[in-house]
């Protein structure tokens, strides 16, 4: 894991943004096209509000969440609303955009429709994790009923997950895709996930979901 720390977090959503913003470029002129998977949560948002102004050919990037907390799209726990306000907006209003998540019907139901959505789109080019002080990271949290599944080198792309943490149902990436994903950067703030962090690179996937993906991650960190 490469640990970078910054004086404050202004500077590490700034420097964040543009460090997102120009591994995709590398990706688009390479490849000419590009995909981003994002946290929701109460961290990303300002990182998203710099990088929806990037002069990007956002026409070509593709765009979606790690995980989704079952709620309806106008509900403020909504991940689907954070992105559409805050990411999908202004020059990144071209991207296109895979749901992850339905309005209809339960996680199970929609499972297999959502996970054909996504799957022309992988491997992730680049993906941004976030880490709750539980040590979970996408919907992949300590005790939820599916957490070994979603573990596993074997998972489907999508699985609803259930925990006591958790709020309410989710449906989340699954570690497979995610580990698979060409760049990868943690986006963390505050001492208390620090130390979570920290914690986590003694404990085993099961104890501490986020270690599964910690050998090849960049963190981002400020107080
Ligand atoms: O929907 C979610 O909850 C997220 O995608 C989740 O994995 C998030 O990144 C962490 O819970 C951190 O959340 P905060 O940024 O709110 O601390």
């Amino acid at each position: 894991m490469n640990f970078n720390e910054y004086p404050d977090r202004e500077f590490l959503y700034l420097q964040l943004a543009n460090r997102i913003a120009s591994e995709l470029g590398d990706f688009l002129r390479r490849e000419g096209r590009a995909t981003l998977c994002v946290p929701g949560g109460t961290t990303p948002g300002p990182v998203f509000d710099t990088l929806s102004g990037v002069d990007l050919d956002w026409a070509n990037v593709t765009v979606f969440l790690n995980d989704e907390r079952w709620v309806p799209e106008d509900h403020a726990r909504s991940n689907t609303r954070l992105l559409k306000r805050r990411l999908l907006t202004g020059r990144a209003a071209a991207a296109t955009y895979i749901p992850i998540h339905s309005d209809n019907g339960t996680p199970e139901e929609a499972l297999e429709h959502l996970a054909e959505g996504l799957e022309p789109h992988l491997p992730i080019s680049v993906l941004l994790l976030g880490m709750g002080v539980d040590m979970h990271t996408a919907s992949l949290f300590p005790g939820a009923d599916r957490l070994e599944e979603g573990l596993s080198d074997k998972a489907p792309l999508l699985l609803p997950m259930r925990a006591e943490g958790a709020g309410e149902p989710r449906i989340t990436l699954t570690a497979r895709p995610l580990k698979q994903a060409i760049s990868t950067h943690l986006l963390i703030t505050g001492p208390d996930k620090r130390e979570a962090l920290h914690r986590a690179e003694k404990l085993t996937p099961m104890e501490a979901p986020i270690r599964a993906f910690l050998a090849d991650t960049t963190v981002h960190w400020a107080e």
